[in-house]
């Protein structure tokens, strides 16, 4: 009976989900999905039901009306005729992977996703000068344990999505792109920057007492090798592009003024590759780590929920917001 209940609740869902274009079908998403445990499924078997065998979602006044905002935090220009899709992530002032964009970003990779004409997947920023500032800080701050629940669920949920999507995914990295921001870019097939000496990317996590997942860990680590990953991490590192391109944080950096066309050109080589071949081979590649990942998803977030509510950590992230809010003034 719960077995046949949850399957309704998903079939339900995923239905609602298909149709989710529009503002006030995202507003009823969020209302029918305040069920964490309805979210929790939906997320879930939403990353189990694909193909290919990939595994198949005052200054803290301030900071919390800009969450509360309704518009779309993602604009997605689809191109039918090339079947590349263009995510704009727009969530002013910095891009922060807030509970609502995570979960925007969520529905619509997988509405990509399950079109099959949508062969490529370009992610970008349409807000000047930085790319994603990572997680939300005002998520993770002050909030119940329920909440911490949903927004890390959505956290791990949009990492699966990207890391096992079988488009072909590039990074263009328009601006800064720290710690949440970085990963995200890791999870791409592809990372292109702007050769801009002001911007950075990494994980900055342990300057201010935060430590990344296990799964952040494993994901560098294919890529940019166990000592720069070690580096990097203990040490909270932000790299400039150039630094960032001599340890294969990224693989191209460009002007500032190319990077969207040079994504663009390069997604077409990308293409030209058939599909089939590309996405057994990435599955092969990716499969390891996500089934690593997979198997201890539920102690990763037991794990965060008792970081992340500790006094200590609390009071670290709560120093680190007030600086970020004065630098400013
Ligand atoms: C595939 C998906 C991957 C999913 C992600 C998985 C992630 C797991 C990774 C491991 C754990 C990750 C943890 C994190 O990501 S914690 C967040 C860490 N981020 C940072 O430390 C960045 C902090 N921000 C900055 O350094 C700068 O803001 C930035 C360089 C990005 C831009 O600088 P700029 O000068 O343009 O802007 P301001 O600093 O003045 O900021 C403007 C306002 O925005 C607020 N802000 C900035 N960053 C955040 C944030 N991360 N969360 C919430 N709010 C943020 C800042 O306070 C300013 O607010 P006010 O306008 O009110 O002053």
């Amino acid at each position: 009976m719960d077995a046949y209940k949850s399957s309704v609740d998903f079939a339900e869902a995923t239905a609602f989900l298909s149709h989710a274009c529009y503002e006030q079908d995202k507003m009823a998403l969020r209302a029918t999905l305040k069920n964490k445990s309805i979210l929790s499924g939906l997320l879930s078997r939403l990353s189990s039901c694909s193909s290919h065998g990939r595994v198949c979602v005052s200054p803290v006044l301030v900071a919390q009306r800009r969450n509360n905002s309704t518009s779309p935090k993602l604009k997605v220009d689809f191109n039918q005729s090339t079947g590349v899709a263009v995510m704009h992530m727009q969530n002013p002032p910095v891009n922060s992977l807030s509970l609502g964009f995570l979960t925007e970003f969520c529905i619509a990779v997988e509405k990509l996703e399950m079109d099959k004409s949508c062969r490529g997947l370009i992610l970008t920023s349409s807000q000047p000068k930085v790319f994603s500032a990572g997680l939300d800080i005002m998520d993770m701050y002050g909030k119940k344990l329920e909440q911490y629940e949903e927004f890390w669920r959505a956290v791990q949920e949009m990492w699966l999505k990207l890391y096992s999507s079988n488009m072909v995914t590039i990074a263009a990295i328009n601006g800064s792109s720290p710690a949440g921001g970085c990963l995200m870019s890791l999870s791409c097939d592809y990372r292109i920057m702007a050769d801009n000496p002001r911007y950075s990317i990494g994980f900055n996590e342990t300057q201010f007492g935060i430590v990344v997942p296990v799964w952040c860990k494993e994901a560098m680590t294919t890529i940019v090798g166990h000592r720069n990953t070690e580096l990097t991490l203990e040490l909270g590192l932000l790299y400039n592009p150039s630094d960032a391109l001599k340890i294969g944080l990224v693989d191209q950096l460009v002007p500032e003024d190319q990077v969207l066309a040079t994504a663009t050109k390069t997604m077409t080589k990308w293409l030209a590759i058939p599909d089939h071949a590309r996405r057994i081979t990435k599955s092969m590649m990716r499969k390891p780590t996500i089934d690593k990942i997979m198997s201890i998803r539920e102690a990763d977030m037991q794990q965060y929920i008792s970081f992340i509510s500790k006094d200590s950590t609390q009071k670290m992230l709560g120093t680190y917001l007030e600086m970020l809010k004065k630098k400013r003034g």
